[in-house]
């Protein structure tokens, strides 16, 4: 380890920089941009391929598209596992992508229908052949994304040396950013392309293209982490440490239980009972995280209100007024609006806020940032049902009959757009009417009317349900502030689960964090399940205050926090144990150091020389 923490110094000390930041890092953001494109952009038209081409109705479509989401923020303890104790990070992540992107590529071509259309009608004949192979895929994907996840960061953060804190916070701050340009654009681009017609022998929607672009941009993102290599610093896999920290763990509570009567004098900690079997510094390291996993127990709660911004404030959107004069936006549309913000307030917080916080004199730390993040978080759920309550008022009308059931009564009427055609036989006749969002008509025909004719005025109509009035741009408050929310609580937290882990578990304490996430998702279920409100406003009320509730239990824990420098522990617990060494030890240690300098040294004079050939 010595050895490793000597050869990170000289490492990072020879190799190239730009502005005071290694150029390993590009290679690492760019690669994030395009796997985040990638990702954001396939789940950005699941849930239609879902419904149109494999023909499941909504429940399934939903509850497969929710597994999947929830399975890709689980995998990552997977990664985590494999990266921290076998192959490393950095052949982690190539093995990994290399399975993504088999994912992808087996996505887009399930979604060929050509494939198995046999009577070439335009619909494919062999159904079970796409959902097996798209089921497939999408295991590949989670297996792929949530696996390289916390290895991709924390390889990041590998990257930079002891002495450059500063450049590292800045680059999980462009990390994020990088995050957020993928999924913007992504979902902006994906959609328009499955919305094109394409085909060999009959033209479908082109889920194919939306899958193959995102396939291509996985394959980049592997393309441009390898052509990195050989700038990284790759710090090396120390065996099977997830077995030997539960094992540790087992052997502290067992002796702990053995040694229970009073007679045995009481420890400091509970993991120092594992002193009598295993090594200090495993046990220090295993106490660093342990103390941050505690301190993680009450975040699934932060994430159990971002995530509704895909559900719930869609659904309230679908319910809003979209018009904004030039464009109409869709509901799902309004959900860009976050990685949006994020681009705009990330540089904002860190080039503005953070230094003028730090002006007036105030220690604006990481665990309290991430309290005011959770507060944000709240917030943004009271302006939510403020929204809703505004929208229930508007909404108060009749709503006996609506334009659904009016078609199962009169099947004959097609609707095409806002102009409707009565038909029989081969007379018809149409009438247009202007419709608003979310409105919902009930029309009078006479049973005197004759076809043939203009029916423009023989039909009259009732509004049942009002136009949407309230309009979309309410919701844009909600969405500051839960993105707000979001680059306090999530850009500090991915930072502060790097800064505070052991040298050895940095990506499975990045995997501990993605796990929050998981876990925020299926509290959204149950608390949604359990609480069953009659009314929208009270769940959103609810969420704020549970969310309020954890946010200070939260910086009651954070108060009695205190922030570590693993490396610096690390290092005392390696002087102790040499201190413990008899003098033998000692001079044979300090041998190895000066063969090892001297072994840099050479390589740095064969370094430099290199460079004075090339030039
Ligand atoms: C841990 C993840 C939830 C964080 C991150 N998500 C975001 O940055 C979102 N603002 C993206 C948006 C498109 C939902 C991620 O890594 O995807």
């Amino acid at each position: 380890q010595l050895k490793d923490r000597l050869y990170k110094c000289h490492f990072i000390k020879q190799s190239k920089e730009v502005c005071g930041y290694p150029l390993s890092i590009f290679f690492i953001v760019v690669n994030e941009f395009c796997e985040r494109f990638s990702y954001y952009g396939m789940r950005a038209v699941l849930v239609l391929y879902f419904k149109y081409f494999l023909r499941w109705d909504d429940d399934l479509a939903t509850s497969i598209y929710h597994t999947f989401v929830a399975l890709c923020y689980l995998t990552p303890i997977l990664g985590a596992i494999v990266a921290d104790s076998w192959l490393g990070k950095f052949k982690t992540i190539i093995y990994l992508s290399i399975v993504y992107a088999i994912g992808q590529v087996a996505m887009a071509v399930s979604a060929i229908h050509d494939i198995t259309d046999t009577d070439r009608d335009g619909t494919p004949n062999n159904m079970t052949f796409h959902v097996v192979l798209s089921m497939v895929g999408l295991f590949l994907i989670a297996l792929g994304t949530g696996g390289i996840k916390p290895c991709v960061a924390a390889f990041g953060g590998d990257q930079f040396g002891d002495h450059q804190e500063r450049q590292r916070r800045t680059f999980f701050s462009v990390f994020y950013l990088c995050i957020n340009g993928g999924s913007l654009l992504s979902t902006i681009i994906t959609p328009i392309l499955r919305a094109q017609n394409c085909g060999i022998y009959s033209k479908q929607k082109c889920y194919s293209l939306a899958f193959g672009v995102p396939a291509a941009l996985m394959v980049v993102a592997l393309v441009v982490f390898i052509v990195g290599s050989g700038m990284y610093y790759k710090a090396k896999p120390e065996g099977n440490i997830m077995g030997d920290v539960c094992k540790c763990i087992g052997f502290a509570i067992s002796n702990r239980y053995k040694h229970r009567s009073k007679q045995y004098p009481s420890r400091e900690h509970w993991m120092d009972w594992a002193e009598d079997k295993y090594d200090k510094l495993l046990i220090a390291q295993i106490k660093m995280v342990l103390k941050v996993l505690f301190l993680y127990i009450p975040l699934p709660m932060f994430w159990t209100l971002f995530d509704q911004k895909g559900s719930r404030w869609t659904l309230q959107a679908t319910t809003m007024d979209g018009n904004f004069g030039a464009i109409v936006i869709q509901p799902d549309q309004m959900q860009t609006v976050n990685p949006i913000l994020i681009l705009t307030l990330v540089p904002i917080m860190d080039s503005v806020i953070y230094p003028l916080i730090k002006k007036c004199g105030l220690n604006f730390t990481p665990l309290k940032r991430m309290t005011v993040g959770m507060f944000l978080a709240a917030l943004a759920f009271v302006c939510a049902a403020v929204v809703q309550i505004e929208i229930d008022v508007s909404r108060k009308h009749l709503t006996y009959f609506n334009l659904t059931q009016f078609l199962k009564i009169f099947p004959f009427l097609i609707i095409i757009r806002a102009t409707f055609f009565l038909q029989s036989g081969q007379l018809s006749c149409a009438f247009s009417r202007d419709f608003g969002f979310g409105s919902s008509y009930t029309f009078f025909i006479p049973s005197t009317l004759s076809l043939g004719s203009n029916c423009q005025e023989s039909i009259t109509g009732a509004e049942d349900i009002k136009p949407n009035s309230v309009h979309m741009a309410l919701q844009v408050p909600q969405y500051f502030f839960i993105t707000a929310g979001e680059v306090m609580f999530s850009v500090t937290g991915l930072e502060f689960s790097y800064s505070q882990a052991p040298s050895n578990m940095k990506a499975v304490l990045q995997a501990g964090w993605l796990l929050t996430v998981a876990i925020g998702n299926f509290i959204v279920l149950i608390v949604a399940e359990v609480a069953k409100l009659p009314k929208q406003w009270t769940e959103y009320v609810l969420f704020a205050s549970l969310l309020l509730c954890v946010c200070i239990i939260f910086s009651i824990m954070a108060y009695f926090y205190t922030y570590i420098d693993p490396t610096e522990i690390e290092a005392k617990f390696r002087r102790n144990v040499g201190d413990d060494d008899d003098d033998k030890n000692d001079k044979q240690r300090k041998l190895e150091m000066e063969m090892m300098k001297r072994d840099l040294d050479r390589s740095d004079d064969e370094h430099y020389k290199g460079k004075q050939t090339k030039m």
